[in-house]
């Protein structure tokens, strides 16, 4: 399987000569093409780090990061801005949707920036849409529906480009229990009909529980990985619960 992304040495420091913290230690690690890939670990152990450097928000101190093959750590900041935009699709803890615009105008916003005609971006809106369980709000306003109807309408957003990796930060993190569910089935759902490659950071065990493989970030270094393989959602969620309690809890919202 190929590669989408790929870390090879990664260090971070923030701070200067009097206060150094090392965010990010030597991290290494591949995810291949069609992953949907967990990233969990305590509070401070270098989640938000590791996602803004690979989002191409922060730089690295050293190591690389291809993306798609390409290295972003050596690219120019033009160049990083264009592409960002073509590989890389975000969906944040609070939606970023654009108010002004109805759900449909959010979901083609980069169609329609790419002058992709009204036919196409019709087509391809009403496709996903339908696949996201979302068609019936296409026509409202984000103030006017629900919190899981926007943050699947981001998720929409996100993967209409069909970028190479879509980025999510804590997508249920504002979501109750049941629009965080029907979130998560989307999200797998558009992991394997659609082969999106999906890297998520979560602090949630039950989110946790739809990845095909978690990372489990301390200190700044890769703690352990879990493989979901042939386990149940169910089985797979108990033992990310007992690593979470073997690294200290942190297991914000169990469910
Ligand atoms: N801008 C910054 N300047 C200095 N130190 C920082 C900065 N951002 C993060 N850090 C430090 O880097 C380490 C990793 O922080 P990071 O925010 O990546 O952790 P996290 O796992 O995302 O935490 P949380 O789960 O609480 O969001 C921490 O020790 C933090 O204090």
């Amino acid at each position: 399987m190929q590669s989408i992304l790929e870390l090879k040495n990664i260090e971070k420091y923030y701070g200067g000569k009097s206060s150094i913290t090392k965010a990010i230690d030597d991290l290494s690690f591949t995810v291949a093409e069609g992953e949907f890939i967990g990233v969990m670990g305590p509070s401070g152990s270098g989640k938000t780090t590791l996602l803004n450097m690979i989002a191409t928000i922060d730089h690295v101190s050293s190591g690389h990061i291809y993306i798609g093959g390409q290295d972003i750590t050596e690219m120019r900041p033009k160049e990083i801005a264009s592409f960002r935009r073509k590989n890389l699709g975000f969906v944040f803890q609070d939606f970023n949707l654009l108010d002004t615009l109805t759900v449909q105008e959010n979901i083609a916003l980069a169609l329609t920036i790419n002058r992709y005609s009204p036919k196409t971006i019709d087509e391809l809106v009403t496709k996903i849409a339908t696949k996201l369980g979302i068609e019936e709000i296409l026509k409202k306003y984000p103030y006017e529906v629900s919190g899981g109807q926007k943050q699947r309408a981001a998720c929409a957003r996100a993967i209409i480009t069909k970028p190479k990796l879509i980025l999510a930060d804590e997508p249920t993190g504002s979501l109750d229990s049941k629009s965080a569910q029907m979130l998560l089935e989307a999200i797998s759902d558009l992991n394997q009909t659609m082969k999106a490659t999906i890297l998520m950071v979560t602090h949630d065990a039950f989110s946790a529980s739809y990845c095909n493989r978690i990372l489990v970030i301390k200190d700044g270094k890769i703690f352990t990985e879990l493989i979901k393989g042939e386990l149940t959602r169910k089985q797979f969620f108990n033992q990310i619960l007992d690593t979470m309690a073997l690294l200290g809890g942190d297991v914000r919202s169990v469910r």
